[in-house]
């Protein structure tokens, strides 16, 4: 039997009316009123924003959406939730067709970046508000429990007003897996925190799905949160599905040079950079991309120029250029102010690319 979240060829489309902006000629006195010109009748556009995607969420398990602004992961996720029709295809659970089923009927959580909380309840009340089911006295003892989890134990009582935006998405999240969702879906809930809040958040959050087995589909458009959250990773471009795999599988072997390049591969080695380099072509028509850890400091390396050394957070990032005039970054626990240093390539830190068209490089 299949278990759990089973989409098949979904695809989502939008139509939307464009307006006629032509305005008509204003030869009337100044102060007259001009009628707003009016829609032309048949100027509509339709968008195709989910082509055709299939995926599959197993019991417990955590799938990040992960693709640039407008490739199509908030409708896919629309799509599950059953606020967004499906064009075609299907979205089932437990192998039960979805289409009929209302979306509070679904028994899936859902969290978006804004926590809309009910700023007239206090904190408790905002987390037990989807227990009906519960005696009362049960509520809020179970809504003290999901507090804990979050890390905001004793908040029962504080007003939402008062909470920062941290608190408030833990409070959001806490609303929505109080209730026991079969899934959670996620519209890049920590977006709008800094870097740092996300950063510990993304802990929180997993731990949290983990500790209460929760499934969950978390959309994103940063592959670090992806990566830190997720056991496998969907990788969406222009509404098309380009790679489904674990963090490991996509870092190691990105399907294409477009999802290496979106996962940070910013440079392909062409046959000179490899012989200089002392590796060869993984294959004819193969791909071989640099990321960050695949150049290594070695004084009995390759010399290679160096372009330029930018300090970041806890490393140098040192900038050499390869024989045939690419930059390449190799990482320093400090600045080496050398006009060229010596590299090797760790061939366990390199994404291979098999069938890829050499000239997408
Ligand atoms: N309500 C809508 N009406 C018309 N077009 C829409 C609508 N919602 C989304 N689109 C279009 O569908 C495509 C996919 O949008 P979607 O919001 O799903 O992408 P996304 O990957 O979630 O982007 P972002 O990360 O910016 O939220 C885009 O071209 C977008 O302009």
């Amino acid at each position: 039997m299949v278990t759990g979240l089973t989409v098949r060829d979904a695809v989502v489309r939008y139509t939307t009316t464009e307006g006629d902006t032509r305005r008509p000629p204003n030869r009337r006195p100044i102060l007259s009123w001009v009628p707003p010109p009016r829609p032309k009748p048949g100027a509509t556009r339709t968008i195709t924003a989910v082509d055709g995607v299939s995926l599959d969420v197993g019991p417990g398990e955590i799938v990040a959406l992960l693709g640039a602004s407008g490739s199509g992961k908030s409708s896919l996720l629309r799509a599950i939730a059953g606020l967004e029709p499906l064009a075609s295809g299907s979205v089932a659970w437990d192998g039960a067709d979805l289409a009929r089923v209302a979306v509070h009927k679904r028994n899936f959580g859902l969290m978006f970046q804004e926590p809309a909380l009910f700023p007239n309840l206090d904190v408790g009340a905002n987390v037990a508000y989807g227990l009906h089911a519960l005696p009362r006295a049960r509520r809020s003892s179970v809504a003290a429990e999901f507090l804990e989890l979050v890390g905001l134990p004793g908040f029962a009582r504080r007003r939402v007003t008062e909470l920062s935006g941290g608190q408030a998405q833990r409070v959001a999240l806490a609303r929505s897996l109080a209730p026991r969702p079969r899934l959670m879906l996620l519209d890049e809930p920590l977006s709008a925190l800094d870097r740092a809040l996300r950063e510990r958040l993304v802990e929180v959050l997993g731990e949290v799905l983990r500790a209460t087995g929760t499934p969950a589909v978390h959309v994103t458009h940063d592959q670090d949160e992806a990566f830190a959250l997720a056991d496998r990773v969907a990788v969406l471009a222009d509404g098309a599905l380009l790679q489904v795999g674990t963090p490991a599988e996509l870092w190691r072997q990105p399907a294409s040079a477009a999802v290496a390049r979106f996962l940070g591969y910013g440079t392909f080695l062409t046959d000179a950079d490899a012989a200089t380099l002392g590796v060869g072509r993984p294959a004819a028509s193969g791909l071989m991309g640099l990321g960050p850890a695949s150049l290594v400091l070695d004084a009995g390396g390759v010399r290679l120029p160096v372009r330029a050394e930018n300090v970041r957070r806890g490393y140098v990032s040192i900038k050499v250029e390869l024989p045939s005039g690419q930059v390449a970054e190799v990482r320093a626990p400090e600045a080496t102010g050398l006009d060229a240093v010596g590299v090797r390539l760790d061939p366990d830190a390199v994404a291979v690319v098999r069938d890829a068209d050499p000239t997408a490089r």
